[in-house]
């Protein structure tokens, strides 16, 4: 008893820690917009300072030589202070201010390039050794619970935590600023408009965050532990899963949980290294687990209610280059790999090794980041995964099945790895994958119950019993060895390269692009994500099977947290959203070819880690395609002035000059209206009090075209959210006498339901035959495997008809967000007709038209009824409607009030009084709704 008391008190020491660091997370999110994973490490250069000024009496500011000063402790606090609080606004003018309205992706780059450039700066001016902290807070009086005595400076640390926050939440809740940030953090949009400065806000919020987070650094003493230039950082991990359970909203809550991760972290080291019957395997590195653990329950718990943050303005992320593997640049490519193979030897070709190996780990992030959108900073964990199971199995299995058998097992992690991500996306599966590499790192690779503690040793590949060592004697890197991780190399990137131009690859963009879309063009979005977990961590693995290798014996560091970063910030760089980005990446990686030329001919190793955190703040902040995309336009902009000096911008397809003449009318379509095809009973939506659809009944039948109006908030696109599975709904809906009430979206559009919206959701990386295309396409293993061998395969005819049928066919290469409005409409109303529904939804398709495209497209809508689709048209252009629908259901206020042929409807006083109010009833009388529909 007397222990677990004395542990609860060290316990609560750490957990104030990670607490302070949580609440510190939460108000810049609240402030800023940005999960700062860099927060710790910006509290870890004050401590330095204090740590040098109070142990060797000098103060030795970065940049700065050291000055003798012995500064009484309160002196020594405030200079710690001081500097906490001038990185704060280094870093707010410089890297979160210019970054305020970036992608999500960006800001967690930004903030993982700042955690890089501290943490090396730190290695640069201080050294890289451990240095002892010695306790500030006092140690009296002496507290003796039970007979166990209570680390006293531990529970002083804890009140002043509990205090700080308390003072954190009232200031929050009862100060201008305070509110000024509440307001920010629910709308910034609507705070500016409201008078209150984002960038005050942000600055006042960072600022008071890492003032606070350095004053319980430099306080804490040795409760952060010993103090190296990472060790402080990364207790960003459990931090994080406070802030996560705090709903990085609450500071009651954050403050809670992080002292109860860190007691509950404190028991296991307790039990894990006194009780006997603690099992073996779990006495290294569960700490460090915990809070993957918890930050994986706390997100599947409650994923969807950690509330996102509203930007005043949001920017897309780069675009991603769908490779073409034309002929020219793969040889050429792979002719400059050779003869960098051929014509190196020494530490140069190991250089070249690791860069070979490294391009593999870099396109992992191609396809998982670039091309999905989902940001993993577990790559090297997965690499690392291979790299030990290869140590393992290396010797009972010949090469390449002993390769691909360890790269599988990476790839089962990246599955588990993506499960969470069906739930959470962007930064939240940022902080899950940061967890979990952390865990992997520290439990398994550094555990010596899984691993060798002698050394994992990677036994060389041996090819039908032909053996390729990858060193031999004096030789790093052997050629023969060289030439087979080439041989790996180029035949993986260009499965990559077929599998991102295949359907898989239109798949992994659409859904990055718009996963409700995707869900509804049929695309199954959890099995994509899954896919590409599985895909990327495969490639990391393969990568780090090679690295492996080359390395002949691995440890626990080996693919530790910060090399795993270091990977994404060197992918970034390159450019994480093309296979070139990747190869300019691979030649920036650690250890590879650039780095050799650093630390042999500029004698600069030791800056490496440095720039490469600088330069990946500098490549978010400038150039979000990193070199690659750089490269990319200044050679569009280099051969468009050889053709002639034509500017180069994105295609646009512009509406004729002068508005043609209105098309003939629509030659009289036998248009057969069959049975029921469509049936909707009782559909009720409520959203929270509200009820927007009140108990709707709505049948349509084959071939016929059913209108469905109202005024605004009646209630029209909830009703199709209802019926096409976006919204929670009562009552029943059938499909071709098939009930599909309970069916999720994408089964629904697989059993015949298709539909479009009124925001157009087009998959913006993808041509507008590509936006059609990619709803008829099944993709999963089987559509990957298909790609790996053959990319291009023949269209479909259903979307070459619905392309040719809503005349977008000699546009059909062009990027679909060039379009005008009205055009972009027509893409999404072809892509879902080439799904081959029974039952088309249009919601607004001619908002955006003019008067000549809305005739014609009356005319479109004839012929796809006339192929016996039945058709719900919601519009606000009366005159279309009433011209092109057999029936119309009028609804007002959730409840359908009219139902009938367009001329019967027209005529309903109700019907009159809904859309103008009694006032005005008898005179549209005369002039009827078709009037006022088009000056809507
Ligand atoms: N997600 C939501 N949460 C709460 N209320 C909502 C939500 N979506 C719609 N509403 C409300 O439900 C009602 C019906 O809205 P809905 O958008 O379905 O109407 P509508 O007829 O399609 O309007 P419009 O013609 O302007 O598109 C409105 O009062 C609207 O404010």
């Amino acid at each position: 008893m007397s222990n677990f008391l004395v542990f609860l008190a060290l316990g609560l020491g750490l957990g104030a820690v990670y607490s302070s660091l949580a609440v510190s997370i939460v108000v810049t999110y609240r402030g800023t917009g940005v999960v700062n994973f860099a927060c710790a490490a910006m509290a870890t250069l004050p401590v330095y300072v204090f740590n040098d000024l109070t142990a060797n009496g000098q103060l030795s500011l970065p940049f700065l030589p050291s000055l003798a000063l012995d500064p009484p402790l309160p002196v020594a606090v405030l200079i710690s202070l001081t500097e906490g609080a001038l990185i704060a606004l280094l870093v707010h003018l410089v890297i979160f201010y210019p970054l305020r309205n970036a992608p999500e992706l960006a800001r967690v780059v930004a903030s993982i390039g700042l955690f890089l450039a501290i943490t090396q700066g730190i290695s640069l001016r201080y050294g890289a050794e451990q240095r002892p902290l010695l306790p500030v807070l006092p140690e009296s009086p002496e507290l003796t619970v039970g007979g166990a005595i209570l680390n006293t400076p531990r529970l002083w640390l804890a009140g002043l935590v509990v205090v700080l926050s308390l003072a954190t939440s009232l200031w929050l809740a009862r100060t201008r600023w305070g509110l000024a940030v509440r307001a920010s953090a629910e709308n910034e949009r609507a705070a500016a408009l409201a008078g209150i400065s984002p960038a005050k806000v942000a600055f006042v919020s960072l600022l008071l965050a890492t003032v606070s987070t350095t004053l319980v650094f430099v306080l804490a003493g040795p409760t952060i532990g010993l103090l190296t230039p990472t060790a402080p950082p990364m207790l960003i991990v459990p931090a994080l899963a406070a802030a996560l359970l705090g709903r990085l909203r609450s500071i009651g809550w954050t403050l809670l949980a992080g002292l109860a991760i860190g007691v509950a972290s404190a028991q296991i080291t307790y039990f894990s290294s006194v009780e006997p019957w603690w099992p073996t395997w779990a006495r290294q590195g569960l700490g460090d687990a915990l809070p993957f653990a918890i930050i994986v329950v706390a997100l599947f718990l409650m994923g969807r209610r950690i509330p996102g943050r509203a930007a005043e303005v949001t920017v897309s992320l780069p675009s991603v280059v769908v490779p073409r593997n034309r002929l020219l640049v793969v040889v050429l490519t792979a002719g400059l790999g050779l003869v960098a193979v051929l014509g190196t030897e020494g530490v140069y070709r190991y250089g070249v090794v690791t860069t070979l190996a490294s391009l593999l780990i870099m396109l992992s992030f191609v396809v998982l980041t670039g091309a999905v959108g989902q940001i993993s900073l577990a790559q090297a964990a997965f690499a690392g995964a291979a790299g030990f199971a290869l140590s393992k199995i290396g010797d009972a299995l010949p090469f390449p099945i002993s390769m691909i058998v360890a790269a599988l097992a990476a790839s089962a992690l990246g599955v588990l790895l993506g499960l969470p991500a069906l739930r959470i996306r962007g930064v939240q599966l940022a902080i899950v994958s940061l967890a979990a590499a952390l865990a992997i790192q520290k439990f398994v690779f550094s555990n010596s119950a899984f691993t060798d503690p002698g050394g994992n040793f990677v036994p060389s590949p041996s090819l039908f019993g032909w053996e390729i060592a990858p060193q031999s004697g004096s030789v790093i890197a052997t050629r023969e060895f060289c030439l087979l991780v080439f041989a790996v190399v180029l035949v993986v990137t260009l499965l990559v390269g077929n599998v991102l131009r295949g359907e898989t690859g239109r798949h992994f963009l659409a859904v990055r692009s718009n996963e409700s879309a995707a869900a509804f063009a049929g695309i199954d979005v959890a099995r994509t994500k899954i896919v590409a977990f599985a895909v990327s961590s495969f490639l990391a693995g393969l990568g780090g099977s090679l690295l492996s290798y080359t390395r002949g014996q691995l440890d626990g560091g080996s693919y530790g947290v910060v090399v795993g970063l270091t990977f994404l910030a060197v992918a970034y760089v390159g450019g994480i959203t093309s296979i070139g980005g990747a190869v300019v990446a691979s030649v920036l990686a650690p250890l590879g070819v650039l780095y050799v030329f650093i630390d042999r001919d500029l004698n600069g190793a030791s800056w490496y880690p440095l720039a490469g955190g600088l330069l990946l703040i500098v490549t978010v902040l400038q150039n979000p395609s990193g070199i690659a995309g750089q490269f990319r336009r200044d050679l569009g902009r280099l051969s468009a002035r050889l053709r002639g000096g034509r500017r180069v911008g994105p295609a646009t397809a512009t509406p004729p000059a002068s508005a043609p003449a209105a098309p003939d009318p629509e030659p009289m379509l036998r248009r057969e209206i069959g049975g029921t095809c469509f049936e909707a009973r009782g559909v009720t939506v409520r959203y929270s009090g509200l009820v927007a659809v009140d108990a709707v009944d709505l049948e349509v039948r084959a071939g016929e075209i059913v209108g469905l109006i109202g005024p605004n908030g009646a209630g029209k696109t909830s009703f199709v959210d209802a019926i096409t599975g976006f919204c929670k709904a009562d009552g029943t809906i059938s499909l071709g006498g098939r009930e599909i009430s309970r069916h999720g979206p994408t089964r629904r559009a697989h059993e015949g339901l298709a539909r479009t919206w009124q925001n157009t959701e087009l998959f913006g990386d993808l041509s507008v035959a590509d936006n059609v295309r990619v709803a008829t396409e099944r993709g999963g293993l089987a559509g990957l495997a298909r790609d790996a061998v053959r990319p291009t395969r023949p269209v479909k005819r259903s979307v070459t008809d619905a392309l040719r049928l809503l005349a977008l066919d000699d546009i059909a290469d062009q990027p679909a967000t060039a379009l005008s409005l009205g055009r972009q409409k027509l893409v999404g109303v072809a892509r879902a007709l080439a799904m081959e529904p029974r039952m088309l939804c249009l919601d607004e398709p001619a908002a955006g038209l003019d008067s000549y495209e809305t005739a014609e497209f009356a005319g479109t809508l004839r012929r796809i009824a006339s192929s016996g689709v039945g058709c719900l048209l919601i519009d606000h252009d009366m005159g279309l409607v009433l011209d092109v629908c057999d029936r119309l259901y009028v609804l007002e206020f959730g409840e359908v009030i009219a139902v009938g042929r367009p001329d019967e409807v027209r005529r309903d006083p109700r019907v009159i009084q809904a859309y103008l109010g009694s006032a005005a009833a008898s005179a549209v009388e005369t002039s009827g709704l078709a009037t006022e529909g088009q000056r809507r």
